[in-house]
């Protein structure tokens, strides 16, 4: 299926200059939700790991059915204040903003084997900040899969020696 078609821009949202890419619209579809789901999870087929990890909010809608898929746990990556337990944080720039993730401090022990999923890369500033938030815990990040990838904002090159792979890339 092409989900390109599914796709919609948004011109100035959130602000000025940025074209954003409105994945509503294939979330809206039957056949968009279930072929983005299963074109992510082929990426992963075959590749051994024990957790998903994904930020909010757009992270969870994808995260969260391929760990139920694939049979993984699930950790999720919160905005400051909004985790209940002890966290670790990281602040980073974004291709819109700053921002601040966290995660709970014994989400990952050492040897545990990761794979991050969200919707979209952009600059990779979330991204990044997961892989050291995750690195700092212990873990190894096996693979990083998005449904997008914005190939001009260069994600790829601050998250260079990892493997990354993206459904979709404009
Ligand atoms: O590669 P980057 O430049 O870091 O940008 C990508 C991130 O930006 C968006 O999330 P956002 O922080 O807007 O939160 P949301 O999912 O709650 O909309 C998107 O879902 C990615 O997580
Ligand atoms: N252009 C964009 N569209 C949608 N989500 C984004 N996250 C960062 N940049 C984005």
């Amino acid at each position: 299926m092409d989900l390109k078609k599914l796709v919609r821009d948004i011109k100035d949202f959130p602000k000025e200059g940025i074209v954003f890419k409105d994945i509503t619209t294939i979330l809206k579809d039957p056949e968009g939700l279930c072929s983005s789901i299963e074109q992510m999870q082929a990426s992963l087929a075959g590749l051994e790991f024990d957790y998903i990890v994904g930020p909010e909010s757009r992270g969870f809608i994808y995260g969260v059915p391929l760990a139920y898929n694939m049979r993984k746990g699930f950790l999720p990556v919160r905005k400051e204040g909004k985790l209940p337990y002890r966290t670790k944080s990281k602040s980073y720039t974004l291709e819109y903003g700053t921002a601040t993730i966290e995660m709970h401090e014994d989400a990952i022990s050492p040897g545990d084997r990761v794979v991050i999923v969200d919707d979209l890369l952009a600059t990779g500033g979330t991204s990044r900040a997961m892989v050291e938030l995750i690195e700092e815990m212990g873990g190894t990040v096996e693979k990083l899969v998005y449904l997008i990838e914005l190939e001009f904002l260069e994600g790829r090159s601050i998250l260079e020696g990892y493997a990354v792979d993206a459904v979709m890339k404009y």
